[in-house]
């Protein structure tokens, strides 16, 4: 997807700011398990991804994109909480340099090695990714959280890829990788809430679904993310790709409800 026009728009992103103007449904946010709201009416998730539209996996200094062809709605999402069709456009992760942190929502506090966000944008409202980028009911994240354990099969086709991105600025051809292998067996679970992009322009744009259940991968796999580098080829001083995830933000009285008791 476009979305590099977006981040031509960003400032540096730990200059950048790290609480919205004005904002009042930021994100990352605690998700605060019995403060939840269970809505009977959530109906099931039903992403529809093609393969196919797979395109390309780029370091954009800040994590790594796996972007997918948005131009036709061959990789789709709808049900749970939205009320349009939404276009899959890129997948990235946010993690730590230990495993004892990196995720950027949290559950009672609890934090995890990484998170995965994969990223739509509501192709029924909007034409393209960067106007939806600037709409409150724009795209849609889903969050899935990341436990260390054992190898993941469907992960290991994009880890062995990784090192040809490890600067910044670097991009490969990547196909044929289907996002839905990274979904958790149970998709039926989650929390919804509305908040915003965790990374400038941190636009207010994005109903967030956040998976109840993890997924695991191995340790050896999440090295990898580490070994990535947020410095282009050419700048001397070389700085490992970890802790790339924003502080949480106050939840400002909104609610988080769950498709599940
Ligand atoms: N973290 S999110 O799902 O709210 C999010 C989704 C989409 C965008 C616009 C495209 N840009 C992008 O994806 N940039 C990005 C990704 C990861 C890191 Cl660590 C830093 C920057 C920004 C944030
Ligand atoms: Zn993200």
């Amino acid at each position: 997807c476009s979305s590099k026009y977006v981040l031509s728009a960003l400032h540096p992103m730990w200059q950048g700011p790290l609480v919205a103007p004005g904002g009042n449904r930021q994100s990352p946010i605690d998700i605060r398990v019995r403060k939840s709201v269970f809505d009977p009416h959530l109906k099931p998730l039903t992403p529809d991804y093609d393969p196919r539209t797979c395109s390309q996996i780029w370091n954009n200094g800040y994590s790594f994109l796996v972007e997918y062809d948005d131009t036709t709605d061959k990789s789709t999402l709808k049900g749970g909480p939205l009320e349009d069709n939404f276009r899959l456009c890129q997948f990235h992760f946010h993690w730590g340099e230990s495993n004892a942190w990196g995720s950027e929502h949290t559950v009672d506090r609890r934090l995890f090695p990484a998170e995965l966000h994969m990223v739509h944008w509501n192709s029924d409202k909007y034409s393209r990714f960067e106007e939806a980028v600037m709409e409150e009911n724009g795209l849609a994240v889903i969050g899935v959280f990341l436990k260390i354990g054992k190898r993941h099969e469907g992960l290991q086709k994009l880890v062995d890829v990784l090192p040809a991105v490890r600067h910044k600025d670097s991009v490969v051809e990547f196909t044929r990788f289907d996002p839905a292998c990274l979904l958790p067996t149970n998709i039926d679970d989650y929390w919804t809430y509305a908040g915003s992009l965790t990374t400038p322009p941190l636009t207010e744009a994005v109903t967030w679904i956040i998976m109840k259940q993890h997924i695991e991968v191995s340790h050896d796999q999440l090295a990898v993310f580490r070994s990535l580098l947020f410095t282009s080829a050419e700048e001397e001083v070389q700085k490992s790709m970890v802790n790339n995830f924003r502080v949480q933000q106050s939840l400002q009285g909104r609610t988080v409800r769950s498709s599940f008791t």
